[in-house]
């Protein structure tokens, strides 16, 4: 997971605008439309005033105010890269993979493409939905709405761009640790939706799902949820379901390596080597997406000590368990006054680091999810994982094999479900997300 913290970032930047910028850029912004509404509803209540002023006092509606900063922070959906990816993690979050319809192919998913970029350019600067709009979201601000997405496998068989395929979207290997559902699995087309209010994020993807129309179906839907800005005292990483400190090891936005490990780079690195799938992935990146059921009933029967030692940081603050603070190294050879290491051998962060694995590196940006009580009696609840890399083959795949062996946290998860999504790069004003594949 990535920091909370609402500074402003190298991509999928928020920017909150001032409060008079009420209308969002190009359009009628939602809350425009709110006053719309207000002025109608004062019409009848010069009405009602006849009846009394008190009558009139009472329902009068208070003065519109400016949105708070959490509601006005707008994230662009333009840029070089989608939005979603760098950007801070938001308080709801929606999976849904769709399948095209039979009888689709590139035409429709061309148009449907167009439709989506309108629908979330509109959306995410606060502008009602194209076509019908159904005013879930009326009167709230653009609350760092994000949209973002992606293409599977089967997407390119669908639409006969089998040779714009980049290998790094071939099937995950198996793990043994894997317990999939395949009807919750994969999908030919993927969307993301963030924001840090519900109902506007429910609305972003109820607009969505819409505009889809007779093209695509929803294959699968899965909602999550994280930690709302400002809930608290300083912006800190986010917690897990597990109680953990989850976010820490991510690569930093700040370090010059960032964009190298998250994204397609647009032309072969200076070593030579060649960019991780075809041009039109150039900016894009690849998003590996596991529903993680957490086994909560067995975790929470674990001493504090003992679920240190499963991941190999302290509870209370991220801190490796060899001392210092959340963004101290850990020390991996350090050994207690019993002998052993500190820091266990089969500890999870000590396996999934990048130094144990040939450098390899992804941001994981995850949201929790709970989904009542399986039928098994025990919570359905975990982690909506997602984890964004240039490449999936030297970044989520080494590391997930090497946890699959002996990772002491196997024992409190299960993987149900899992998708590998190739996420082009930004859609430029004018352009439709995916154009470059599409028209390829
Ligand atoms: C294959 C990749 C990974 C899966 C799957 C995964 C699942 C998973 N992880 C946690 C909790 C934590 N993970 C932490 C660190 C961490 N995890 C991965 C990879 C996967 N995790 C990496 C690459 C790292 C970073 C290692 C490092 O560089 O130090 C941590 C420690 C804090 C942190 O760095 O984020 C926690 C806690 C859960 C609960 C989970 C499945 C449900
Ligand atoms: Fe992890």
């Amino acid at each position: 997971m990535t920091d909370t913290s609402k500074h402003p970032t190298k991509n999928g930047a928020r920017t909150t605008p001032p409060p008079a910028a009420d209308a969002a850029a190009g359009g009628v912004s939602r809350r425009r439309l709110l006053g719309t509404a207000w002025a109608a509803g004062a019409g009848g209540l010069v009405v009602c005033a006849a009846g009394g002023a008190g009558a009139y006092a009472a329902t009068r509606p208070a003065a519109p105010t400016p949105l708070t900063r959490l509601g006005a922070e707008a994230v662009p959906f333009h840029g070089t890269h989608q939005a979603g990816i760098a950007t801070p993690l938001q308080a709801a979050g929606h999976l849904a993979a769709f399948d095209l319809a039979p009888g689709a192919g590139r035409a429709q998913a061309v148009a449907l493409l167009r439709r989506w970029t309108a629908c979330a350019a509109a959306l995410t600067e606060g502008r009602p939905a194209p076509d019908h709009d159904t005013g879930v979201a009326l009167d709230a601000g653009p609350c760092s709405l994000t949209v973002t997405f992606g293409f599977g496998h089967s997407f390119f068989d669908r639409t006969g761009l089998v040779k714009q395929r980049p290998v790094q979207l071939d099937p995950l290997p198996a793990f043994s640790s894997d317990h999939l559902d395949p009807a919750r699995s994969n999908g030919d087309l993927w969307i993301q939706v963030g924001a840090d209010d519900a109902l506007v994020a429910f609305h972003a993807l109820r607009a969505l799902q819409k505009a889809a129309g007779a093209t695509a179906r929803v294959r699968w839907q899965m909602s999550g949820f994280n930690r709302s800005p400002g809930a608290t005292a300083h912006p800190m990483t986010m917690r897990n379901l597990m109680g953990q400190i989850d976010g820490t090891g991510n690569p930093q936005q700040s370090a010059p390596r960032f964009d190298e490990q998250v994204f397609v780079p647009a032309k072969p690195a200076s070593d030579g080597t060649t960019p991780a799938g075809p041009a039109w992935m150039a900016n894009g990146s690849y998003a590996v997406v596991r529903r993680i059921r957490m086994l909560l009933d067995d975790w929470e029967k674990l001493s504090v000590d003992a679920q240190e030692k499963v991941i190999g940081r302290r509870k209370s603050d991220g801190a490796p368990l060899t001392g210092g603070t959340e963004r101290t190294a850990m020390n991996l050879t350090k050994t207690g006054p019993d002998g052993k290491l500190v820091i266990p051998a089969d500890a999870h962060a000590r396996i999934a680091q990048p130094s144990a694995n040939g450098g390899a590196a992804m941001l994981r940006r995850a949201f929790s999810y709970q989904d009542g009580i399986g039928a098994d009696g025990t919570p359905d609840a975990g982690l909506l994982f997602v984890a964004w890399q240039a490449d999936p083959l030297t970044g989520f795949v080494p590391v997930q094999r090497k946890l699959d062996r002996g990772d002491a946290l196997s024992a409190f998860i299960r993987h149900e479900a899992s998708g590998l999504f190739a996420v082009p790069g930004g859609a430029a004003e004018g352009e439709y997300v995916g154009q470059r594949l599409l028209e390829s």
